[in-house]
């Protein structure tokens, strides 16, 4: 390693976007240059980081763990609802994903982020010969003051055609067999959660606002020099309906305590299990019966960390509002309608913000 790299990057910061960036190193190439301190652009607001004292410990309170070998049973929908009421996140276990399918996502996701630079710059927004193919670093590097420390591959599926086109080859058949299996278990939580709303079927105009539309990340986040100064993920919400979320074993994803304070849970990895948050697309639908979870995720010193989540979601041209079954009963809007692509947009377009996005399709 250059003996004085990261001062070369602290004082010419365009030196660490091209490497980071421009060059398609990522924060895993900043990783692996050894650095022995934080660039400075990585370093974020005290109020954004993560101190032990936000931690409410495991044994106090802890998101629900749901049994899903019979989804059938009132007891399970009656926990699957409540949870998404009360949390916005829960984790099921003994659900239909083989666990097989997650050992060779996680593997395709090592694979990926494992590629020479300049293979996984050819993904890059300036390279993708598609929209919908977009390898990444941070959130939205020029929306954001201070970046997070994750690397990212985004993948919104459109078609065969397409992903036989240009989705990396190395992961391409095991990110299709993920989203393929996961499909029996996101139809069996959504058709709980809308008979929760007395929403009794889900015809194709439901189908298409809950889960037309399917993008799937996956996330890397390299060994940190400075975690404790930064972040894996800022606090936000998904914009999905549901987000299907595998995290292999090191931890790290934290979710918010449901006071409204600034506590923060940790949701503990398990094996064979799967996360599911509710996105804002789902509050939005429910009126706000359904409440999208904050969540970040924490830098980590000593281990390198991935996760893959498949964020569910309305279609791009879909029109989001209050479902027309929760108006009939006398419920009163608190979300009006808007076009879903100008929510992901809005979403996009700045730094992760909590659960500000939503204020854009709030009522005023
Ligand atoms: C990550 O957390 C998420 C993500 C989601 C995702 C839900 C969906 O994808 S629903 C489907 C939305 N439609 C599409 O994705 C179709 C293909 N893409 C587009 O049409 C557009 O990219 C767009 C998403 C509608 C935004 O379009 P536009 O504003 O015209 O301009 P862009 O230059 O494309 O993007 C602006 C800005 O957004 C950032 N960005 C775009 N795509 C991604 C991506 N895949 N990953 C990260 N960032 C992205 C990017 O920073 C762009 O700025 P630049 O700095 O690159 O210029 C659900 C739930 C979640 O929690
Ligand atoms: O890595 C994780 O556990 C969560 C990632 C996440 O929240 C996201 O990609 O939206
Ligand atoms: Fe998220």
């Amino acid at each position: 390693m250059a003996p004085n790299i990261a001062d070369q990057f602290n004082v010419d910061s365009s030196a660490l976007t091209d490497f980071v960036i421009n060059q398609g190193n990522g924060v895993k190439g900043l990783s692996e240059l050894g650095l022995k301190a934080l660039p400075k652009p990585y370093i974020q607001p005290e109020s954004e980081r993560m101190c032990m004292s936000k931690i409410i410990p495991q044994h106090k309170e802890s998101i629900p763990i749901i049994d899903l070998s019979n989804p059938a049973e009132p007891t399970v929908a009656k926990a699957v609802c409540d949870a998404a009421e009360k949390w916005g996140s829960f984790q099921i276990v003994n659900h239909d994903v083989p666990f097989e399918v997650l050992e060779r996502i996680q593997e395709a996701t090592h694979h990926f982020h494992g590629l020479p630079a300049e293979e996984k710059h050819k993904y890059s927004k300036e390279n993708s010969g598609t929209i919908n193919v977009r390898f990444g670093t941070s959130f939205s590097p020029k929306a954001e003051k201070s970046l997070e420390w994750k690397d990212f591959l985004s993948l919104f599926y459109v078609s065969e055609e397409e992903t036989a086109k240009y989705w990396p080859p190395v992961c391409r058949d095991q990110v299709l067999e993920y989203m393929r299996s996961s499909e029996v278990v996101i139809k069996q939580l959504l058709q709980i959660l809308m008979n929760g709303l007395n929403v009794k079927e889900i015809d194709e105009t439901k189908k298409s606002l809950l889960m037309g539309s399917v993008r799937t990340n996956l996330n890397y986040y390299p060994i940190c020099p400075n975690p404790e100064l930064t972040v894996g993920v800022g606090r936000h919400s998904d914009v999905s309906t549901l987000t299907i979320l595998f995290q292999d074993d090191i931890g790290g994803l934290y979710v918010k305590g449901n006071q409204g304070e600034d506590s923060w849970i940790h949701v503990p990895p398990i094996k064979g299990s799967l996360v599911i948050n509710v996105g804002d697309a789902l509050q939005i639908l429910s009126n706000g019966r359904y409440r999208s979870v904050e969540h970040r995720v924490v830098a980590n010193g000593t281990n390198n960390r991935i996760s893959v989540p498949i964020f569910v979601n309305p279609r791009p041209n879909d029109i989001i509002g209050p479902l027309p079954e929760i108006l009939e009963i006398g419920e009163k809007p608190i979300y009006k309608n808007v076009l879903y692509s100008d929510y992901v947009r809005h979403f996009y377009r700045k730094a992760h913000d909590g659960k500000k996005t939503l204020a854009y399709a709030a009522v005023a």
